[in-house]
């Protein structure tokens, strides 16, 4: 169970250049679940959730956690649709991290190797990570972010540019990391995606929540007209 929710946004605005981004937000998560964020391009995805990791600094309003907002900041992680990788080993780019909060080489070593393996990534240890293919690459990025166990995880479009079969893989990592308690707040275009990993949806239009949903009213028939047309595939603006 989660230390770090539920989380409250109040009037929470991202501002770049003069333009709100997105905002201001009033919403509330709470500690379990798979939110899914969905809405047309640039309706403000990928900058909610960069607020409320704070990548992006908040322009106005608050973001309350239920700990200490350094203590949050410590249990959460974020993979990018692009994943970054280090000019390292997968091994290397896994232990990394393990290595910054204090352990030691060979626990780093083993925990690493553990990792590597949940995520299919067993026998390219050794493999120089920039090497990877797309899919390959993600995953990786996916079990880097886990394997400090964070409590939330954040990602933005991780599979867009990834075919059947890798969307697939880390649709299984994604699912089991859930089960076993890490909190999942995601942005996809992907509808099929979102049906199959969703609790709750925010359905976000022009730099706000439009809706906020259990998977069941929204994906079940019941969703606003604006939140229909999109599912209908219609241009909402
Ligand atoms: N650093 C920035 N400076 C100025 N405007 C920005 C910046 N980043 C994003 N924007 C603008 O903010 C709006 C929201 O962008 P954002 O990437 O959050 O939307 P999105 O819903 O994730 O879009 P997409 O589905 O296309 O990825 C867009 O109009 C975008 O052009």
């Amino acid at each position: 169970m989660s230390n770090l929710f539920p989380v409250t946004l109040e009037d929470a605005t991202l501002r770049r250049a003069g333009k709100t981004l997105v905002g201001p937000v009033n919403l509330e998560l709470q500690a379990k679940g798979v939110t899914i964020v969905i809405g047309p391009n640039g309706a403000g995805k990928t900058s909610l959730l960069r607020m409320m990791h704070g990548i992006a600094r908040l322009g106005e309003g608050s973001i309350h956690w239920a700990c200490p907002p350094e203590e949050a900041r410590v249990h959460q992680a974020f993979v990018f649709q692009q994943p970054i990788m280090m000019r390292r080993s997968v091994l290397g780019n896994l232990a990394y991290p393990l290595r910054l909060t204090g352990q030691s080489r060979s626990e780093a070593r083993d925990r690493a190797t553990r990792a590597a393996i949940e995520v299919g990534l067993g026998d390219m240890l050794e493999r120089p990570a920039t090497y990877l293919s797309g899919g390959e690459r993600q995953k990786l990025a996916l079990a880097r972010a886990l394997v400090t166990q964070p409590e939330l995880l954040f990602l933005d479009e991780p599979c867009a540019s990834l075919d059947g079969r890798a969307t697939r893989e880390i649709e299984e990592i994604l699912t089991r990391a859930a089960a076993a308690g890490t909190r999942l707040i995601m942005s996809t275009h992907d509808m099929g995606q979102a049906r199959r990993l969703a609790t709750e949806v925010l359905f976000l239009l022009n730099g706000n929540i439009h809706e906020h949903s259990s998977a069941e009213t929204f994906f079940g028939g019941t969703p606003s007209p604006q939140a229909q047309a999109f599912l209908n595939g219609d241009i909402v603006e």
